[in-house]
């Protein structure tokens, strides 16, 4: 069913497995913890700000995009600040009808001003935990997981890793790397991924973004990721000469076979300059290859995005309904890291029943 809108899709149950904190802050509260720490920005106006991000984040170059968050990561440096990104994160996502969210950020960035790893998750946590009660009681509940994110030019990875296991109880269901792809292949980090192997412990990695195929290649074989953000760059594996059938190499058939869930971001990706266009974005090949394909914002502020917008986009560009819509919910649903059963309950009592609805 084509020519679903913005406000239909915003009522339908949405999950969100890649989305990073310190991308996602609301210009005002920006404007606002800025003048509490001293920090100068780009704008003083919430409206103006906004724009900035997305203008300043539209480069066609990953290492330029990532230079806005200074300004992000900047008023992220207190108990207050931290708590309140984290509520205000929660709320925001429970309005856009997102029922469940694994939130990324690097702990490491936010020691400037004194604070312990510990106290850095502590006040997330808090946040998260004061947001979500406070959407259950609008009536939009949500459950939100917090992945611990590792700089990739960095050498904490280690030490993150032991503290995401830590606080697997508590509230972190699993470990990132971000930051610059080129220079910084995962395998940098193989220590870190294979104590967490050792643990039991889940990881995605920020892979085939910025860098192609041997940094995915690294992220699956060598580093052993149950899923891959973005790897987008996947389809440099995939052979099309229509009118023949796509022919996938033997990575790509990998990735396939084993059910790899791929984090993709579309309006990231054109804003990075991994993919051209929405309408031109592989996300519409993987999907009819039937990849394990989920829809991500990566970054709400810089992209100036949603959860509902993505799918709005995907929707208009390629007539996907609610068909579409429900698959790539119940793929993400599937790929999260918290425990089988708890993964199911969302699927057979929130999301399929509220599909059902939609799709008459
Ligand atoms: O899409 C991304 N690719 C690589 N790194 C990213 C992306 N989005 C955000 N980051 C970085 C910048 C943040 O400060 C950091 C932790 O969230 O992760
Ligand atoms: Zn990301």
């Amino acid at each position: 069913m084509a020519g679903i809108t913005h406000s239909d899709i915003v009522k339908a149950p949405k999950v969100l497995l890649h989305d990073h904190l310190d991308g996602g802050l609301r210009p005002a509260t920006i404007v606002e913890l800025a003048a509490a720490v001293g920090h100068e920005l780009p704008a003083q106006d919430p409206e103006r700000l906004g724009a900035w991000f997305v203008a300043a984040a539209d480069s066609g170059s990953l290492e330029r995009y990532l230079e806005t968050f200074a300004h992000t990561v900047a008023v992220m440096q207190t108990v207050e600040g931290l708590h309140r990104v984290a509520k205000e994160c929660a709320l925001d996502l429970a309005a856009d009808g997102v029922v469940y969210a694994e939130i990324r950020y690097a702990p490491e960035q936010h020691l400037e001003r004194g604070l312990t790893l510990d106290e850095v998750v502590d006040a997330v946590h808090a946040g998260f935990r004061e947001g979500c009660a406070e959407a259950a009681a609008l009536g939009s509940p949500i459950r939100i997981g917090t992945l611990l994110t590792a700089m990739r030019h960095a050498a904490r990875s280690q030490e993150i890793a032991e503290l995401a296991v830590r606080y697997r109880d508590t509230g972190v269901v699993g470990f990132d790397i971000a930051g610059a792809e080129a220079g910084f292949p995962p395998t940098r980090h193989l220590d870190a991924f294979e104590y967490l192997q050792r643990e039991n412990f889940h990881f995605t990695i920020h892979a085939g973004e910025a860098f192609g195929l041997p940094s995915i290649w690294e992220a699956i074989q060598w580093c052993g990721a149950d899923r891959l953000g973005h790897g987008v760059r996947i389809v440099d594996d995939i052979t099309t000469a229509a009118p023949e059938p796509p022919v996938l190499g033997r990575l790509a058939a990998y990735v396939r076979d084993k059910r790899i869930p791929l984090e993709l971001c579309p309006s990231s990706n054109v804003q990075t300059g991994a993919a051209a266009s929405i309408a031109e974005h592989p996300i519409k090949l993987l999907h009819d290859l039937r990849f394990r394909v989920t829809v991500n914002t990566d970054n709400r502020l810089m992209s100036g995005t949603s959860m509902t917008r993505e799918m709005t986009l995907l929707a208009e560009s390629f007539g996907w309904g609610w068909a579409e819509l429900q698959w790539l919910t119940i793929n993400a649903m599937k790929s999260a890291f918290i425990p089988y059963d708890e993964r199911l309950v969302l699927i057979n009592e929130v999301i399929k029943p509220a599909y059902a609805k939609l799709l008459g």
